[in-house]
């Protein structure tokens, strides 16, 4: 092991969209960023192929205003707008698309017990989406990052489950497949997660869900790395982050050798669980807070297609399947669907949850061959079509507030003028998301500037 050298300002750790944010932020000031694997992203994730992409991650981008937004302008990439159905609904049978997503159900053939359990569960949904609205609206006065905690302690002191109660099995289905988009079951996610998954949906034009990367989210990891250059290290896995005096030594695994670093400064852009596991002497209730923030699996298969003509989910991005072995089924294709229809395209489906962790203990080809046979039933033209599939496994897929987690202590934390290692990433909302990852990290990074700066004049 060589000796800790003081080498650096700033060590970030982690390359997804918080340690890209925080390392641009910070660019100015001697900084290294250590990423685990050999790209930049984390999991925002996908591979070009032609003029379409294969993608395996996250996908849906937040719009002006936003800091992704500024990222993207900044690296001289863009943003599409998906012309598509954004929430069509595969169930019992039939393909429901084009109407308002809140009505799908009602055109369904439902028993009398189904309708009036689907009236009684909707209008409590009405009810609790509208309170999330409000919630969401910033109120004056307040910080970014007050209105996160403010908004992740809505309805966060019962389950979703403990919301909806138990509707007759084939409503709670539905429910239970939208649910999986928080990478995890009904009666883990609090009721504010839930409520949350819906009220983005129900928002219409202003969903947060419309725009895609130019080119597959993945560009923007590639942009990224191509633009900050050798400050980023590949290949290095951070074991251990420990407070030294005024510094902090990083320890980190690369091509099998440990090496020591010291900086003044550490950001932390990490899921929760890795930095509980190598983060030493925090305050007892922060590490607690890092232990207890819940994750659950996302497993997700890219499909390229390579029809000749038109497929009938060409003007549809995204499906909701409750009867099959995927929860959802993305066309991202579909923001290339203007003009002519050109051959082939890309789908993505995923699972979340309990079905993920399930089906991930399987192969690969096991994986695709039971999403195969759903999206052949589910669109028999597909058969033939399919050129090449793409699974992945992401055992953190997203990150879901559990209700009773109280992360206070970590607010309070952050709060602190006096401490040399930082936190960001998504799990400083209720539910995971890109645009959370890099306003957290902003924030950290600004705090790690400011103590830098009055470290100087000192
Ligand atoms: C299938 C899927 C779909 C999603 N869809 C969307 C979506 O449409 N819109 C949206 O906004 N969000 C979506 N998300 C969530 C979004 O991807 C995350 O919220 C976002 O990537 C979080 O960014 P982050 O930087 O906090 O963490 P990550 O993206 O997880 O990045 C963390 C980085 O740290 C690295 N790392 C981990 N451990 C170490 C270590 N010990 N040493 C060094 N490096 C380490 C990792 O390799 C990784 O690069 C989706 C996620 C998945 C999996």
């Amino acid at each position: 092991m060589s000796e800790p050298t003081a080498d650096v300002d700033v060590v970030i750790v982690g390359g997804g969209p918080a340690g890209i944010a925080a390392a641009r932020r910070l660019r100015d000031h001697r900084i290294l960023l250590l990423e685990e694997t050999d790209r930049l992203g984390g999991r925002l994730r996908s591979e070009p192929r032609g003029r379409y992409w294969i993608n395996l991650g996250g996908h849906l981008f937040p719009g002006e205003g936003s800091h992704i937004q500024e990222i993207i302008g900044d690296l001289g990439l863009r943003t599409i707008e998906i012309p598509g159905i954004k929430f069509a609904l595969s169930f019992a049978g039939r393909l429901r698309r084009n109407r308002r997503v809140e009505t799908y159900p009602l055109t369904l053939r439902w028993t009398p017990r189904e309708r009036l359990g689907l009236v009684r569960v909707g209008l409590t949904m009405l009810r609790a989406v509208r309170g999330w609205h409000e919630a969401m609206k910033p109120r004056s006065g307040e910080t970014e990052a007050q209105r996160r905690a403010r908004v992740a302690g809505y309805l966060a002191d019962r389950t979703f489950r403990d919301l909806i109660g138990t509707p007759p099995e084939r409503v709670d289905a539905i429910f239970r497949a939208a649910a999986r988009r928080a990478a995890s079951e009904i009666d883990e996610q609090s009721a504010g997660v839930g409520v949350s998954l819906f009220g983005a949906v129900w928002s219409g034009k202003k969903s947060s869900m419309a725009l895609n990367l130019d080119g597959g989210s993945g560009r923007l990891g590639e942009a990224a790395a191509a633009d900050l250059g050798a400050v980023v290290s590949f290949g290095s896995r951070v074991v251990r982050v420990a407070p030294d005096g005024d510094g902090v030594l990083v320890d980190y695994v690369k091509d099998e050798e440990k090496t020591t670093i010291r900086a003044r400064q550490v950001v932390m852009a990490v899921p929760a669980p890795v930095a509980h596991r190598v983060v030493e002497g925090l305050p007892d209730d922060v590490h607690r807070v890092l232990g207890e923030v819940t994750y659950g699996p996302f497993l997700t298969m890219g499909v390229l297609t390579g029809e000749t003509g038109p497929m009938p989910y060409d003007d549809i991005y995204a499906v909701t399947t409750p009867d099959e072995s995927f929860d959802m089924l993305f066309n991202h294709a579909n923001p290339l669907r203007r003009g002519a229809r050109r051959p082939g395209g890309s789908l993505m489906v995923y699972s979340g949850g309990a079905p993920a962790a399930e089906l991930m203990r399987k192969t690969d080809q096991e994986v695709a061959e039971t999403y195969l046979a759903d999206l052949y039933r589910l669109f028999p033209t597909l058969r033939g079509a399919v050129e090449e599939t793409v699974v992945q496994r992401w055992e953190l897929g997203n990150v879901y507030r559990r209700p009773g987690l109280d992360f206070t202590p970590m607010l309070r934390y952050c709060g602190r003028t006096d401490t040399s290692i930082h936190f960001c990433g998504d799990w400083f909302a209720e539910l995971g998301n890109m645009e959370v990852a890099a306003g957290s990290a902003v924030e950290a990074a600004e705090r790690v500037d400011r103590h830098l700066r009055a470290a100087a004049r000192a």
